[in-house]
């Protein structure tokens, strides 16, 4: 059994479709990112299965109990860390009254170790919690308990660099451990270095469910060359070559590929994105002497513009980005 299962999830408000037919499960003991941009669908989703909002069509489960169903949203809560976007404690209480209370609702575990690790000022009153601090007095409030499964809602937002790493190996320990943890984030490096797989979201549908490392495969590489001698240019129409941007002689600034380049030009410094062959690259390199060459794997930024790009683009929706890159051969703009 999933640890969550979304089946058909529909939540429509008017015309608004926040979620539309939003199908997916999380495996036990893996770590899933939910992405979307703003207003893509992402809290309509959590909010759904914490049964705070009622699906127009379509169920969700917690641990294999229906969301939809009280008794077994109860069931399902006793397992259940949720850490809000923005967690509404009572502000005229102090960070140790706020523990006292989660503690007599949900029990308490751990949260001496868990205070080791995330120290909000406990004596102080909530109203006077920075951002951050709210949000460590959330992650000790999410996991005092030893829930199964845990959904964060931008988990490390307000977090400094300290408290993002410490958060990160925190969560690596939990999924040792077992624990589920579905959490939605714009934080990308976070998602590469945490995340097992994703889930994208954009405008109420999933456009995308696959593991970080496919996803990152498919989108590229970033590949810099610098020769000692021009390198005719037809040499980078093979397949896979996009968005060639060179500065040398005969050919200055961007294209989206060779088709149409003058053929007798060359070029001694480029970057492009790859998605082809690498063995078929460096074979057509291989005459041309270099006197540096790097290729890298494309920032997760550039894999999601590919998803969101700009409104009407057509950026991906209902297109896996396998399909995107078999789309994208050496371009025939000119
Ligand atoms: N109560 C509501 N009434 C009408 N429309 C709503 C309501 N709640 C959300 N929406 C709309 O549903 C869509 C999805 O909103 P949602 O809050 O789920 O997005 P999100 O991905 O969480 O965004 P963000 O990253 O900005 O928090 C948006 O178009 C939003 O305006």
């Amino acid at each position: 059994m999933a640890a969550i299962e979304l089946e058909g999830l529909s939540k429509h408000y008017g015309d608004v479709r926040a979620n539309d037919d939003v199908t997916f499960s999380v495996e036990r003991g893996e770590i899933f990112g939910y992405l979307g941009p703003n207003g893509a669908g992402k809290t309509t989703t959590i909010r759904t299965l914490l049964g705070l909002l009622s699906p127009t069509s379509g169920t969700g489960r917690l641990l294999g109990h229906d969301v939809t169903d009280e008794a077994e949203l109860i069931e399902a809560k006793r397992k259940l860390g949720y850490l809000p976007d923005t967690p509404a404690f009572d502000e005229t209480a102090t960070g140790r009254e706020i523990l006292e209370l989660h503690a007599s609702i949900t029990g308490d575990e751990r949260s001496d170790d868990l205070l080791e690790l995330f120290d909000p000022p406990l004596d102080r009153l909530v109203r006077e919690y920075s951002h951050g601090n709210v949000r460590k007095l959330g992650l000790v409030t999410t996991f005092m308990h030893e829930p199964e499964l845990v959904i964060l809602d931008e988990p490390t937002s307000g977090l400094d660099p300290l408290m993002q790493h410490r958060f990160a190996e925190f969560l690596r320990s939990e999924r040792q451990r077992g624990v589920t943890v579905f959490f939605s984030s714009h934080v990308l490096g976070e998602v590469r270095r945490l995340c097992d797989r994703v889930g994208i979201i954009r405008n109420g549908r999933l456009v995308a469910v696959e593991p970080v490392e496919s996803l990152l495969d498919r989108s590229g590489k970033v590949v810099r060359v610098r020769a000692v001698e021009g390198i005719p240019i037809e040499t980078f129409a093979i397949d896979g070559v996009h968005d060639l941007e060179a500065t040398s002689n005969g050919f200055d600034g961007h294209r989206d590929g060779v088709d149409g380049a003058d053929s007798e030009a060359t070029i001694t410094e480029c970057t492009f994105t790859f998605t082809g062959d690498v063995n078929a690259l460096l074979e057509r390199l291989r005459e041309y002497p270099l006197q540096d060459l790097s290729i890298e794997e494309a920032p997760l930024e550039d894999v999601f513009m590919r998803f969101y790009g700009e409104e009407g683009e057509g950026a991906a929706e209902e297109t896996s980005p396998g399909d995107r890159s078999a789309e994208t051969g050496v371009s025939d703009d000119a």
